[in-house]
C-alpha cells in the first residue's frame, strides 16, 4: 500500500534530517483513510490535543502544565508498539491495513544504506485540525520517556487533504538548522518523514475545513550524528565545524535552537493556545532560558551563523554568481 522510499530519500535525511515525497499511497487509500478518520472524529472517538508547556512553578521549579491546542483532535492508535485505540482501528479497515503494512515503510528506510536501521512502529497517531487556527507550537518529537532505553528515530507523516488550497494554512514548518525553513503545504498524498529529536517544526494555523494526518513514530538506530557532518567541499567550513558539533550533542543542538529560533518559538506558542496564564508563564520560562543558553554561545560563532544562514552550498552560489556576472556583460553594452 505504500509507495517505494526512493534513494533521494537517503541524501535529503542525512544531510537535512528531513524528506517529502508525494503520492506515497494510492488515491483510493487516501481517500478512504480519510474518510474513516473523519467518521471516527464525528463519533467522538478523538479527543482535544493538548500539550505540557514548561512553566516555572510558584516553588521555583520548572514543572509542566497542560494546555488544549484549539480544534487539534486526535488518537493514539498505537503506543509502545501496542494497539491502544482498538475502537477507531476497528472502524476503519483501510487505515488498520495500512498500518499493519508499516513493515515496507521500515524496510524500504532500512535499503537506504548501512547507516539506518528502523526497528519499529513506536507509536501512531490519527490527527483532524478541525480549522479557526489549529496549529502546533514549535517542537521536536521527543519520546515520552525519553531514558536511556528509548530509540525514537524517525517521525513520518501523511497528509489526507485533497481539498487543500493556498489560504488554508496548517502547514508543517520543518526549521532544519542551518539551512533555511521550509514550509509544506499539507498536500493529498504527501508523506514528510525527518529525524524525530532534531528537527524542530511547527504546524501553522489552519482555517480550511478538517485537516486530516497520520503519524508515526518509528524506533531505530541510525549512524551518529544523525543527520550527518555536513560536505566540508559544498559548504562554508565554519559552519560546517559549528554543525558537526551540534549534531554530535542532540541536547546541545535542541538547546541552541532556542535560541536561533526564539521569535518563530514564541508566536508558535500564541498561534496554538489561548491566551492564559500558562501560557504567559511559558513563554516567560521559554525567554529566561533562552537567555542563559545565549550567554553560553561565544560571539564569533553568531557571528558566522548569521553570516551564512541559511546555508548555500557553495557550488550552487559560484554558479548563480556566474549567471550574475553573465548577465552584467548582457547588460553592459546596450
Ligand atoms: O500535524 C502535523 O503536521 C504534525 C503534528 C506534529 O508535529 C505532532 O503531532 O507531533
Ligand atoms: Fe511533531
Amino acid at each position: 500500500m505504500w509507495a517505494e522510499v526512493c534513494s533521494d530519500a537517503g541524501f535529503g535525511l542525512q544531510e537535512r534530517g528531513f524528506w517529502v515525497r508525494d503520492h506515497a499511497v494510492s488515491e483510493d487509500v487516501a481517500a478512504e483513510v480519510r474518510e474513516e478518520i473523519l467518521k471516527c472524529h464525528e463519533e467522538g472517538l478523538l479527543s482535544q490535543s493538548g500539550n505540557k508547556l514548561a512553566v516555572r512553578l510558584p516553588d521555583g521549579n520548572r514543572g509542566g502544565s497542560v494546555c488544549q491546542k484549539r480544534n487539534v483532535f486526535e488518537a493514539d492508535l498505537i503506543v509502545d508498539g501496542a494497539v491502544n485505540c482498538p475502537e477507531v482501528l476497528e472502524k476503519s479497515p483501510v487505515l488498520a491495513a495500512l498500518l499493519a503494512q508499516e513493515g515496507q515503510l521500515r524496510k524500504a528506510f532500512g535499503n537506504l544504506g548501512q547507516w539506518l536501521r528502523i526497528d519499529r512502529l513506536e507509536q501512531a497517531k490519527v490527527q483532524v485540525n478541525t480549522s479557526s487556527g489549529g496549529a502546533f507550537p514549535c517542537h521536536f518529537d521527543l519520546p515520552s520517556q525519553s531514558g536511556q532505553g528509548a530509540k525514537r528515530l524517525l517521525t513520518v507523516l501523511l497528509y489526507l487533504n485533497p481539498q487543500w488550497v493556498d489560504g488554508n494554512g496548517g502547514e508543517v514548518e520543518v526549521l532544519p538548522f542551518p539551512f533555511a525553513n521550509t514550509v509544506l503545504p499539507p498536500l493529498n498524498r504527501r508523506f514528510v518523514a525527518f529525524s524525530s529529536c532534531t528537527t524542530l517544526h511547527r504546524v501553522r494555523p489552519f482555517f480550511g475545513t478538517n485537516r486530516v494526518c497520520l503519524n508515526l513514530w518509528f524506533e531505530g538506530e541510525a549512524e551518529i550524528p544523525f543527520p550527518a557532518p555536513l560536505e566540508a567541499d559544498r559548504f562554508d567550513h565554519r559552519v560546517c565545524n559549528i554543525v558537526r558539533i551540534l549534531r554530535q550533542r542532540p541536547a546541545e543542538l535542541r538547546a541552541f535552537c532556542k535560541v536561533w529560533y526564539s521569535d518563530t518559538m514564541v508566536q508558535s506558542l500564541r498561534d496554538a493556545f489561548e491566551e492564559c496564564q500558562d501560557l504567559d508563564a511559558a513563554i516567560d520560562l521559554h525567554v529566561e532560558e533562552m537567555t542563559a543558553i545565549q550567554s553560553r554561545i561565544a560571539k564569533t560563532t553568531m557571528d558566522v551563523l548569521e553570516e551564512c544562514f541559511p546555508l548555500k552550498n557553495l557550488q550552487r552560489e559560484e554558479a548563480e554568481d556566474a549567471e550574475a556576472a553573465e548577465l552584467v556583460d548582457l547588460f553592459d553594452g546596450l
